[in-house]
């Protein structure tokens, strides 16, 4: 295509991606309060770009002709708030993809979780609008807590402004472009006269609607900027009326490069959200230099609501890594897995910065930063589980299945995590426990830590297989997520007592005393009559489904429940080995029978009766419930479908058909 024609076509008005048409539906019907967020969000895209400069410039310093700069221009008359940079700028094409998409996964986020997206692909303006009234109509003001929580960039301009320029010329480039939109469902691009244009860099001039022009009031804009953009890193200047002199808001000096006792509270909590694009409060922040062979400093945060991908696979641990606070990248992989729900930056004053992204984060230098952040880290959150484990408990709660993936993952951490880990358990269902205090509660004659697997908490505590360890006052861990299975079984034990899994071979706790002692002896003292053949009867019934049916010592109140063999893996880890093709054939449960229950006593006086039909179908029924306890189906749901009713048929006193 020739430079003209491409202009010619640039003059058209483009429609904006139905994502970005639906976003900006919302900003401008947003009833959100917090309006001021739209400043705040320019400020972070023009110090972003000026970062980005700064880092080009290492290679090339002719880019870069000024020290970098923010400025806000006011003009009262015109209606206006400019807000400019002499960042690095964008081409024509980055102007239609970046403005003209949606490139931001947070923002992509928050409108999933408004709900079902249109069609891929363009809508028509007439479809687009009646689709974001329908939206709007149905979702009422859910939308305006998530505008909150994710931060939705350059396009909360719309919640204050009815036309938005954005006149830009990217560094080293001898064009110039204006993007221009009423933000109602297309947006142009125009050719700009190097004149008009910032030598590099953006500006961006939001036209402001009239319940907007409060915006224009220098003790306003000094306000938010004071409160939420003075960490950024690069200076803010305020230039009241056009051709006014500026007047300085905010120094440019970065936050972590000040010292810890010139920092507020609200300072360190204004940062956090420019740097997680999250709102909440941090639960814990940590600020350090280390000093010795490596020097550098870290500013982190541990989020106190859970970031909306933190499972993503994708999600890495997001650090912003300066070199002598130049940004190399915003996404360096500083933190272990494990860790990846904290936000930080870390600033090093010994890695090249000469080289390539890629080479600095493969260098010694910070794979000794990787290491001594991650051990500050720790180190951190133990002291915090020490000295305020309520803070710390909310913590857990959040990331707690995040954090026992290092049990798994990296061994050598694995003592410091037990430290930290709180679990529920059989006698602390509410959670909070930690292995010290399981250690401290041990029974007589106990050698091991009992766990149970599964999926459900509610449903791990009504769990038949704890009732021989209720009725012996042993407590029993409960680990409901799919993490545990795997630390579990590798994990060698904590304090000398290995982890045992209650749903795993023999119990062995008959020598365990029972608390209640008159509740009686062992079950294998008494064995009812008849019960061997009913073993026998049950084992031929349900035939290749069990690999053995016997006597269990660890049930109280259940007829049966079932097990995995002594050797072989947990139950919960086949089903999610299983789950993700890993697993050839799975290993068939041992049904276990409590002797002393009254309905395995009255099936055991049936054998040797004509109505072998009955033994069969309770057989079937006593194995589906045990499965059903586990949160699994029945093994077969027509059959037992037909002998649950021929039951009920018989106990409601018809005989079936
Ligand atoms: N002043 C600017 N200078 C240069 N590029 C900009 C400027 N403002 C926006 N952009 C470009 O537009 C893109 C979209 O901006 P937006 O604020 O919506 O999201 P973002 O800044 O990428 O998100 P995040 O804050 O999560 O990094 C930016 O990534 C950037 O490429």
């Amino acid at each position: 295509m020739s430079e003209a024609a491409g202009q010619s076509q640039s003059f058209q008005a483009q429609p904006f991606q139905a994502d970005v048409a639906r976003l900006l539906h919302l900003m401008v019907h947003s009833i959100y309060s917090d309006r001021d967020i739209f400043l705040r969000e320019l400020l972070s895209n023009a110090a972003d770009a000026c970062e980005k400069l700064r880092y080009e410039a290492l290679a090339d310093p002719a880019l870069a002709k000024q020290p970098f700069n923010i400025t806000i221009g006011v003009d009262k008359d015109a209606g206006t708030l400019a807000i400019e940079d002499n960042g690095v700028g964008m081409t024509r094409e980055d102007l239609a993809d970046s403005l003209g998409t949606i490139a931001r996964s947070g923002t992509r986020a928050f409108l999933d979780r408004l709900g079902a997206r249109p069609e891929s692909g363009e809508l028509s303006p007439q479809e687009a609008e009646d689709v974001r009234e329908t939206e709007l109509e149905s979702k009422g003001g859910a939308h305006v807590d998530l505008i909150g929580q994710f931060g939705i960039g350059f396009y909360s301009a719309f919640m204050v402004a009815d036309r938005v320029e954005v006149f830009s010329r990217r560094a080293g480039s001898d064009e110039a472009f204006v993007w221009s939109s009423d933000g109602k469902g297309s947006f142009t691009i125009t050719p700009l006269d190097l004149d008009h244009a910032p030598e590099h860099g953006t500006r961006v001039v939001l036209h402001l609607t009239e319940a907007s022009k409060d915006y224009l009031d220098a003790y306003k804009i000094e306000g938010i900027v004071r409160e939420h953009s003075s960490a950024l890193a690069a200076p803010i200047e305020l230039v009241e009326s056009p051709g006014a002199e500026p007047r300085r808001l905010s120094d440019g000096q970065a936050l972590w490069t000040k010292p810890k006792s010139a920092i507020t509270a609200e300072e360190y909590a204004d940062f956090y959200h420019t740097l997680a694009g999250q709102f909440d409060a941090p639960a814990l922040t940590i600020h350090w230099r280390a000093e010795g062979r490596h020097e550098y400093t870290v500013l982190a945060f541990v989020p106190s609501s859970r970031p909306f991908d933190l499972f993503n696979p994708e999600r890495h641990g997001r650090a912003r890594l300066y070199v002598r606070h130049v940004l190399i990248t915003d996404d360096a992989d500083v933190l272990p897995r494990w860790l990846r729900f904290v936000r930080l930056v870390v600033d090093s004053a010994d890695l090249p910065l000469n080289v390539s992204r890629e080479m600095i984060q493969e260098s010694p230098v910070f794979g000794a930063i990787k290491k001594g952040v991650a051990n500050k880290i720790l180190h951190e959150l133990t002291k915090l589980a020490e000295n305020d484990s309520a803070k710390f408990d909310d913590v857990w709660k959040h990331f707690g299945v995040v954090l026992k993936e290092g049990l798994y993952e990296e061994p050598e951490k694995r003592d410091a995590l037990f430290a930290l880990a709180r679990f529920a358990s059989s006698s602390h269902p509410e959670g909070g426990r930690t292995l010290k205090d399981y250690i401290a509660g041990l029974k007589e004659n106990q050698t091991a830590i009992y766990y149970l697997l599964g999926d459900d908490l509610k449903r791990l505590a009504a769990s038949p297989q704890l009732e021989g360890f209720a009725a012996r006052g042993v407590e029993v861990l409960l680990l409901p997520d799919p993490i545990d299975a795997f630390w579990v079984s590798t994990a060698v034990g904590y304090e000398g007592k290995p982890f045992k899994s209650v749903t795993q071979g023999a119990a062995d706790i008959a020598s365990i005393p029972l608390l209640d002692a008159a509740a009686g002896e062992a079950p294998e003292a008494q064995p009812p009559a008849g019960l061997a053949a009913l073993f026998a009867l049950m084992k031929q019934t349900l035939e290749d489904s069990v690999a053995e049916v016997r006597a269990s010592d660890r049930l109280a109140q259940s007829p049966a429940c079932l097990i995995a063999p002594d050797r072989g893996p947990d139950r919960r880890l086949e089903q999610l080995l299983a789950e993700h093709g890993q697993l050839g054939a799975a290993t068939k449960p041992i049904l276990e029978i409590n002797p002393k229950h009254p309905l395995i006593q009255a099936l055991a006086s049936l054998v040797g009766s004509p109505d072998r039909q009955k033994i069969e179908d309770i057989t079937w029924l006593i194995f589906d419930e045990a499965r059903l306890m586990e949160g699994e189906k029945p093994a077969n749901a027509p059959e037992f479908a037909t002998r649950l009713t021929r039951i009920l048929l018989e106990a409601a006193g018809r005989s079936a058909a």
